[in-house]
């Protein structure tokens, strides 16, 4: 008896139908299909160039090669074997240019693109923290709200749809007291500044200091009821403040206000959150 295991592929085998006495599994269907698409795409990114009558001129050596080796003509056996030693090389130097503009446009995909970079948070947080720094310094009150688990598209709808990127300088402009989007809270999905002018719930929370006035309220109406992080600048005294969770730490420092968002948005938090309170 053999202690061998069985190769992975066999055990995958799965017969799906015969041609004469070849059995045909579904490893070799996939292996088909997906050599199909290589072969397809290939094809489409020379399409129309010279590398086309090159790679006839390749594929015809190589068919040719085989046919030599075939009915054992050995002398011209021998040289195709040198040629085939090089084959790969030549390739390599002939198809550069398709080669690179094929691995370009695979690094563009946005399945490639997710598996090798980093998720661009560390560039969020700079950016609303550099804005932050800004509005507190100049007292430009702002309300920013940033969707975890909970949608936040009830809110969202409320406002002016934006759907633009996440940077200092948009957010400063949309807070800037003559802007026509100053009012309101932003919010933040994902990777995006979603909308602006929105309107939050606000809280009644006889906890709050009573001299909070409504942005302050709506920041934490918003984190009674979802989970969603929130940061607001006074334009009263340019504090800033955190709400999460239904509670609000005012006079935070930047680097207090860096801290939580990166706490609040690590993936280890993300997973042992408690759920937001229910809604008084
Ligand atoms: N429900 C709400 N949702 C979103 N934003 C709101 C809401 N209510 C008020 N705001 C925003 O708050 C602003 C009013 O701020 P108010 O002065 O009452 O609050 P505050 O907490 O005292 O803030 P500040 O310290 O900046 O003055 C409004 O102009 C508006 O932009």
């Amino acid at each position: 008896m053999s202690l061998v295991p069985a190769p992975p592929s066999a055990l995958l085998f799965l017969e799906v139908f015969r041609i004469g006495f070849v059995p045909v599994g579904w490893l070799d269907l996939l292996d088909i299909a997906l050599t199909a698409v290589l072969v397809y795409q290939g094809y489409r990114l020379i399409r129309g160039t010279i590398a086309v009558q090159v790679a006839v001129a390749l594929l015809g050596i190589y068919a040719l090669s085989e046919v030599v080796r075939a009915i054992g003509l050995t002398t011209l056996n021998t040289l195709f074997g040198a040629v085939g030693d090089v084959f790969v090389l030549a390739v390599l130097i002939l198809f550069a240019p398709e080669i690179r503009q094929a691995l370009f446009l695979l690094g563009r995909n946005p399945l490639v693109r997710r598996l090798v970079t980093q998720p661009p948070r560390q560039k969020i947080t700079d950016e609303v923290v550099g804005a932050l720094r800004e509005m507190s310094r100049d007292r430009v009150g702002s309300l920013i709200a940033f969707a975890r688990s909970s949608g936040l598209r009830n809110y969202v709808e409320s406002g002016t749809q934006i759907h633009a990127e996440v940077e200092r300088d948009l957010l400063t402009s949309i807070f800037f007291p003559n802007s026509p989007l100053h009012d309101g809270a932003v919010i933040v999905q994902g990777q995006k500044i979603e909308a602006a002018r929105c309107i939050l719930p606000v809280s009644d929370a006889r906890t709050l200091d009573p001299h909070l006035g409504l942005r302050h309220r709506a920041a934490v109406g918003l984190t009674e009821r979802t989970d969603a992080f929130v940061v607001v600048t006074s334009e009263e005294t340019g504090k800033i403040s955190v709400a999460e969770n239904g509670k609000l730490d005012v006079d935070l420092s930047l680097d207090e206000v860096e801290a939580r968002f990166n706490a609040a948005f690590s993936p280890a938090r993300r997973d042992d959150d408690e759920p937001a309170p229910p809604a008084p």
